[in-house]
C-alpha cells in the first residue's frame, strides 16, 4: 500500500492482529536481532514510563502499586513491571493467576527477578481498592476464552482511573475490540510496535481509557492487511491547472416530492468535496420543490430507467450515486441501469439502494464491480449480509473473536467492491482484503455525528470524490475520515446540512498543512549549497 505513508503526511497507520504481531516478534526474534527476554524488558519499561508520566505522584515516594499477573507472557511483562516500579521506590505487591511452576520461558525468568525482591502472593478474591495504581497484566494478545469472573474479581471495586492496561484490557480480544466473558476498564493501556484493531473497533475504546503505542525496538511490517486512517489517503485539494469537467461530474438520484431532502444533502456533500458538476436527478413531481431548494447543484428530469439511460448519454457523468430518500421501487427499477454502465462510472449505493435488494442480494451482487461503493448501516449491512451479520451478534466463544474487519472483509469479497459499514468504528473493506478503520474514538470522539442525513452527505462526499477521479476505497476512507472531521469542526448541536459547510474549514486546514509541508521541503532545498 504505497499510497499509505507517502508523500510527508502520515496518511495511515497499520493495525495489527495479534497472529501478525506475534509473526513479527517470532520473525525478529529468529533473526537473532532481539531475545524474547529483551523485548519483555521493553514492554515492561514502556508501562512504566507511561506510568511515570500518567501517575506523577509516583516521583514524590508512598506510591503503592498492586500488579496482577497471567499464566503467559503478558504475565512476565508485569513481573518486568513490578520489579521496576520497586527499583523506583514504591511499594508493590503481586499476584499470580495460576502457579509459577506453568509459566512460560521468558515469564518463568522475571517471576525468578521479581523473587529476589518480593513475594508472589496466590490470586485474591478481592482487593482492597486502596491503592494508588494496579496493573492488569492477566491477559494480553493471548486471550484464548470468556473470562472468568474469578479473574476480573480482584479488580472489580478498582475505579479505570487508577489502573493501567499491559498490551489490552483483560477480557479485551485485541483483533476485534469484543469483550470475551467480562473485561477490566483502565485509564491507560500501553501497548506495543502497533495498535491493535480492537484498541479501536467495538467496545475497546470504553475499555482502553488511553490508548499509549510503545516501540519496543521492533523493525518488522505486517502484512497491511487493515490501517486507521489518520488523514485523507486521496487528493482532496484541487491543482492549480484544472477546470469543472477535470473535477468530475456527479449525479444523484432523488426521491418523489416530499421525500428530496436527502438526496440534496447527498448532493450538497458531493459539490463541497470538489466535484465539478453535480447534478441532481428528479422526477417530475419534484422538480419545482427541488429547483426551490437548490442552488449551485442542477437539475434534470429522471421519472425512470428510460429516462435515466437518457441522462446517462452524457458520457461527462463518471459518478452516480443512488440511494438517500430515493424510494425502494424506484431503486428497484434505477440501480440496474446505473450498474448497466459496466466499471465506465463509479457508482455509490447507499440507504433504500441496498435495502431494496434485502430479498434478492445476489441479482445486486451480479452487477456491482470494483468502482462500486456499498454505504450500509448495521441493520441495511444484515439486510444484505445476514450470515455474517448473525456471526457478529452471536457472543464470541473463543478468541480472537470475529471482528467487524472480519465481516467487512467477507461483505467486500462477496459483493465484489468496497464496503463502507457505517458506525463510531466505521470499517472500510476492499474485495482483496484490504481494510481502513475509521475510529471516531477517543479524542476523535462525535456522538453528535449520530444525526438523521448525516449518512446521506457522507454518500455525497464519496461520490464527489470518486468524480475527482478517486479509486473506491482510497475515496470511502477519505470521505469518512473527513466526515468526522467536519463534526469535530463542527461541535455539538450538528445537524447534518452543517456538514458540507464545516468542509471548508477543514479543507483549510488541511491546506496550511500541506502549505507548512511544501514550505519545509522548500527550506529544505534551499539550504542545499549551491556548488
Ligand atoms: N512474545 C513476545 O516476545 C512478547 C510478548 N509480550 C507480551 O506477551 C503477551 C502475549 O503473551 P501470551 O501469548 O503468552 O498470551 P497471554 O495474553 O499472556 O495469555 C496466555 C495465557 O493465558 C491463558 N488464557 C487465555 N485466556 C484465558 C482465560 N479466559 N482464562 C484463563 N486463562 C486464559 C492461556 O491459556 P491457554 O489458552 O494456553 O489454555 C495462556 O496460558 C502480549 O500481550 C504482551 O503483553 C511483550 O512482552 C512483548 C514481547
Ligand atoms: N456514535 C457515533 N459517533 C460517530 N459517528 C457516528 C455515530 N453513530 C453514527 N455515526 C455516523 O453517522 C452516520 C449515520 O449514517 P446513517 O446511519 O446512514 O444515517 P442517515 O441515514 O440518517 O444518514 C454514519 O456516517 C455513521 O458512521
Ligand atoms: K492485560
Amino acid at each position: 500500500m504505497s499510497e499509505i505513508e507517502s508523500g510527508a503526511m502520515k496518511k495511515a497507520t497499520e493495525l495489527l492482529t495479534a497472529a501478525e504481531m506475534r509473526a513479527i516478534e517470532t520473525a525478529a526474534m529468529d533473526s537473532g536481532a532481539v531475545s524474547g527476554i529483551e523485548l519483555m524488558e521493553r514492554a515492561g519499561a514502556a508501562v512504566v514510563a507511561a506510568v511515570e508520566e500518567g501517575w506523577p505522584q509516583l516521583a514524590r515516594g508512598a506510591f503503592r502499586v498492586v500488579v496482577l499477573c497471567g499464566p503467559g507472557n503478558n504475565g512476565g511483562d508485569g513481573f518486568v513491571i513490578a520489579r521496576l516500579l520497586r527499583e523506583r521506590g514504591c511499594e508493590v505487591e503481586l499476584y499470580l493467576l495460576g502457579e509459577a511452576v506453568g509459566l512460560p520461558r521468558d515469564a518463568q525468568a522475571n517471576c525468578d527477578r521479581w523473587r529476589e525482591m518480593g513475594a508472589v502472593q496466590p490470586w485474591p478474591a478481592k482487593l482492597d481498592g486502596q491503592a494508588d495504581l494496579y496493573v492488569d497484566a492477566v491477559f494480553g494478545a493471548g486471550l484464548s476464552r470468556p473470562v472468568g469472573e474469578r479473574v476480573v474479581a480482584p479488580l472489580a471495586g478498582v475505579p479505570p482511573e487508577r489502573i493501567v492496561a499491559v498490551d489490552a484490557p483483560t477480557g479485551l480480544c485485541m483483533d476485534s475490540g469484543r469483550v470475551l466473558g467480562s473485561a477490566v476498564s483502565a485509564a491507560v493501556t500501553v501497548t506495543f510496535h502497533a495498535p491493535r484493531p480492537g484498541h479501536y473497533l467495538a467496545d475497546g475504546p470504553a475499555h482502553c481509557g488511553r490508548v499509549i503505542c510503545s516501540s519496543i525496538g521492533l523493525r518488522g511490517e505486517g502484512p497491511r492487511r487493515a490501517v486507521r486512517v489518520d488523514a485523507p489517503l486521496v487528493p482532496v485539494l484541487k491543482s492549480a491547472d484544472g477546470h469543472k469537467y477535470s473535477h468530475g461530474h456527479a449525479l444523484v438520484l432523488s426521491g418523489g416530492s416530499g421525500r428530496t431532502g436527502a438526496a440534496r444533502l447527498t448532493a450538497r456533500g458531493a459539490l463541497r468535496i470538489g466535484a465539478g458538476l453535480v447534478t441532481l436527478g428528479v422526477p417530475g413531481a419534484a422538480q419545482l420543490e427541488v429547483a426551490a431548494q437548490s442552488t449551485g447543484v442542477m437539475l434534470t428530469r429522471v421519472d425512470g430507467p428510460e429516462a435515466f439511460s437518457k441522462v446517462l448519454e452524457d458520457e461527462r457523468i463518471n459518478a452516480l450515486c443512488l440511494g438517500p430518500g430515493l424510494g425502494r421501487d424506484r431503486a428497484r427499477s434505477l440501480v440496474p441501469v446505473a450498474l448497466e454502465a459496466g466499471t465506465r462510472r463509479a457508482v455509490v449505493l447507499d440507504a433504500d439502494a441496498l435495502s431494496a435488494f434485502a430479498d434478492a442480494p445476489d441479482a445486486l451482487f451480479a452487477r456491482l464491480h470494483p468502482g462500486c461503493v456499498l454505504t450500509p448501516h448495521g441493520g441495511e449491512f444484515a439486510r444484505l449480509f445476514p450470515d455474517p451479520a448473525k456471526q457478529l451478534a452471536e457472543e464470541p466463544a473463543r478468541g480472537p473473536a470475529l471482528s467487524r474487519l472480519d465481516v467487512a472483509r467477507a461483505a467486500a469479497e462477496r459483493a465484489g467492491c468496497t464496503v463502507l459499514l457505517k458506525g463510531p468504528d466505521t470499517v472500510i473493506a476492499r474485495p482483496d482484503g484490504m481494510c481502513a478503520v475509521n475510529a471516531a474514538r477517543y479524542a476523535r470522539s462525535v456522538p453528535w455525528l449520530a444525526t438523521a442525513g448525516a449518512g446521506d452527505v457522507l454518500a455525497g462526499f464519496i461520490a464527489g470524490l470518486m468524480a475527482r477521479g478517486a479509486d473506491a476505497f482510497g475515496a470511502a476512507a477519505t470521505a469518512a475520515w473527513l466526515h468526522v472531521e467536519c463534526a469535530l469542526q463542527f461541535g455539538p448541536g450538528l445537524i447534518a446540512e452543517d456538514l458540507p459547510e464545516s468542509l471548508p474549514a477543514v479543507l483549510r486546514q488541511l491546506d496550511q498543512a500541506a502549505g507548512r509541508i511544501r514550505a519545509g521541503s522548500a527550506a529544505e532545498e534551499s539550504s542545499t549549497p549551491l556548488q
